[in-house]
């Protein structure tokens, strides 16, 4: 699709108005051309109140036009770039998480911004070009009606040249596709340089390295956008040129072969000048339109991409928010998808029963599977083989939406949002409480729906995705690594006292431990190696002695 089918598109039933609109104003440009020549060329006393009546009328019709022709236009971009950004934002939500994974946020990002900025940018730009070619029809309609052959001579000479500009200019299209692709290297970069700016710090080496590679990711931006803004330049030269061509051709070639009054010579010139400033406007515009169709083919692309990755489709939901008898995991694997030639990481079969109310620690070495068997557990990775069943109801794709509404889950990389989304609307009163709970209260508050700060320490701010997680109090909870980041006073806190008083709430309790100090506090715990459960056994059995802590069995 091109901006001007987006355009027609979008515009619904003001397409034929806009379109009136701008074939109205472009006649009442030629003819007040016309009308101000006809004066000039009177030889019996000029201008009278009537002309002048005409004037203004013709000058009134085309402002109301050309306004009402621009806002239409640049309106209905907006209107159609804001639809299909909110279109964009539907499809990631419902796309899968591993499709998103894939996609990656630099192309997301570029698109929407980007891309669609280029064409706002662009709006007023084409909204003239759209208009100036109907100027630009209605003064050659007059420069036909003063003289068919330096019409013809007009078509010819101009017709050609806007051709060969326009196919020149296609050329450029290329060039603003690679522009887009480096556009991508240079954003991962600098999210390179932003993430990992503590590393850059404490390296001199590794920071120059990194700003080397942004500088040449930048250099080849800049070179493409030279280059193609040095060829539309000088495309744009050659189309003037070829104006010049024809206002000669009419000057000096034209009376040589056809006979030419002298009067209608002068009008004549007149007719040309007045075309010149709607082409060269439709010449001007003419980057602008290109730059729009390669963003827009952009955007087309990263809609397609979405369109292909695994969209969730919202089935039933049979468990409505209640765990009653609990998870069943059977021949459940997932497998990554291969970036290279060596083999992809997979986790299972693996079968499990997790019973409702049960506390679950699932441990293992690093990288044994335990994050990536979390994701495939709370629906985020769909499983390669096997299935899940929850209280007998299999979640099948379907499903999957329905089935995370059971879940709260802070992951090893969770995400505290800057409002409360998801619980809009909590009261102070209730999050007070757990900000003592969780000893934070000196360190934030809660107003109106977010955390008055949330710069803490890691510790802290999972202290906050915990108060989150509680504010939720759904029935199955899974944290990655939670006690990880915490001191040993809270760490005991999470194992011997928030653990227990969320299973005497009839919570069902999955959580990632290194701690094997407390790995009794679980009723069963579930040894990962190499993505496959090695062991499950009774947290009671790896029971410490004071003093003492212990290894996995
Ligand atoms: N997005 C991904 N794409 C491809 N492979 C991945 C991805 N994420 C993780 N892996 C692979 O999966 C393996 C297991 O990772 P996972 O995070 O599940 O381990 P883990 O047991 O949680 O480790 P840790 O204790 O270090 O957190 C890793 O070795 C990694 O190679």
């Amino acid at each position: 699709m091109n901006i001007i089918e987006l355009i027609s598109e979008e515009a619904h039933e003001a397409r034929d108005r806009i379109l009136i609109a701008a074939s109205v104003a472009g006649v009442a440009n030629a003819a007040t051309v016309a009308l101000a020549n006809s004066i000039v060329q009177r030889t019996d006393g000029g201008a009278t109140l009537a002309d002048c009546g005409l004037f203004v009328v013709l000058i009134a019709v085309y402002v109301l036009c050309s306004r009402f022709t621009c806002h239409r236009v640049s309106g209905t971009i907006e209107d159609a770039l804001h639809t299909i950004k909110v279109r964009i934002l539907e499809k990631i939500e419902r796309a899968s998480y591993e499709s998103i994974e894939r996609i990656g946020t630099a192309e997301i990002y570029d698109r929407i911004t980007t891309n669609v900025s280029k064409i706002s940018g662009s709006a007023t730009l084409i909204a003239n070009l759209l208009q100036s070619l109907f100027m630009s029809v209605a003064a050659g309609l007059y420069v036909a009606s003063l003289s068919l052959p330096a019409f013809t001579l007009l078509v010819v000479l101009l017709g050609g040249g806007i051709t060969l500009f326009y196919l020149k200019a296609q050329d450029v299209t290329g060039d603003l596709q690679r522009a887009a692709t480096i556009r991508l290297g240079f954003f991962d970069r600098l999210t390179d340089l932003f993430k990992g700016f503590k590393e850059v710090k404490l390296s001199r080496r590794r920071g120059q390295e990194l700003r080397e590679d942004i500088r040449d990711t930048s250099g080849a931006l800049r070179n493409v956008a030279t280059r193609s803004g040095n060829a539309f330049h000088d495309h744009w030269l050659f189309a003037q040129c070829n104006l010049y061509v024809a206002l000669a051709a009419i000057i000096f070639v034209l009376p040589q072969h056809v006979e030419v009054a002298v009067t209608t010579e002068r009008l004549l010139l007149g007719g040309v000048l007045f075309a010149w400033g709607p082409i060269v406007t439709c010449i001007a515009g003419f980057p602008a339109y290109i730059e729009s169709n390669v963003a827009l083919g952009n955007i087309d692309g990263l809609e397609k991409k979405l369109d292909a990755a695994v969209l969730e489709c919202e089935g039933d939901d049979p468990w409505e928010g209640k765990l009653t008898e609990g998870i069943v995991v059977k021949d459940l694997a997932y497998t990554y998808a291969s970036e290279d030639a060596r083999e992809a990481f997979h986790i299972g079969p693996i079968d499990l029963d997790l019973a409702a109310g049960e506390i679950v620690f699932v441990v293992g070495g690093n990288g044994s599977g335990k994050s990536t068997f979390l994701k495939v557990l709370t629906g985020l990775y769909p499983p390669s083989a096997g299935m899940l069943s929850v209280d007998g109801f299999e979640v099948t794709p379907e499903r999957a939406a329905a089935y995370r509404e059971l879940i709260t889950a802070i992951y090893s990389d969770f995400h505290i949002f800057s409002r409360l989304y998801g619980l809009l609307g909590v009261s102070e009163a209730a999050v007070r409480p757990l900000l003592e709970q969780m000893q934070i209260e000196d360190k934030t508050s809660f107003e109106g729906d977010r955390f008055t700060r949330t710069n803490l320490s890691t510790g802290q701010r999972k202290r906050l995705a915990m108060i989150v997680a509680l504010l939720e109090d759904r029935p199955i909870c899974i944290f990655d690594e939670w006690a990880a980041d915490q001191d040993p006073e809270f760490r005991r806190y999470f194992y011997e006292e928030l653990l227990p008083s969320l299973k005497r709430r009839g919570k069902t309790v999955i959580a990632v431990s290194h701690d094997d100090r407390y790995f009794d506090c679980a009723d069963r715990v579930v040894t990962m190696e190499y993505g496959k459960v090695r062991s499950i056994v009774p947290g009671q059995a790896l029971q410490r002695r004071p003093g003492e802590t212990h290894g996995v069995a």
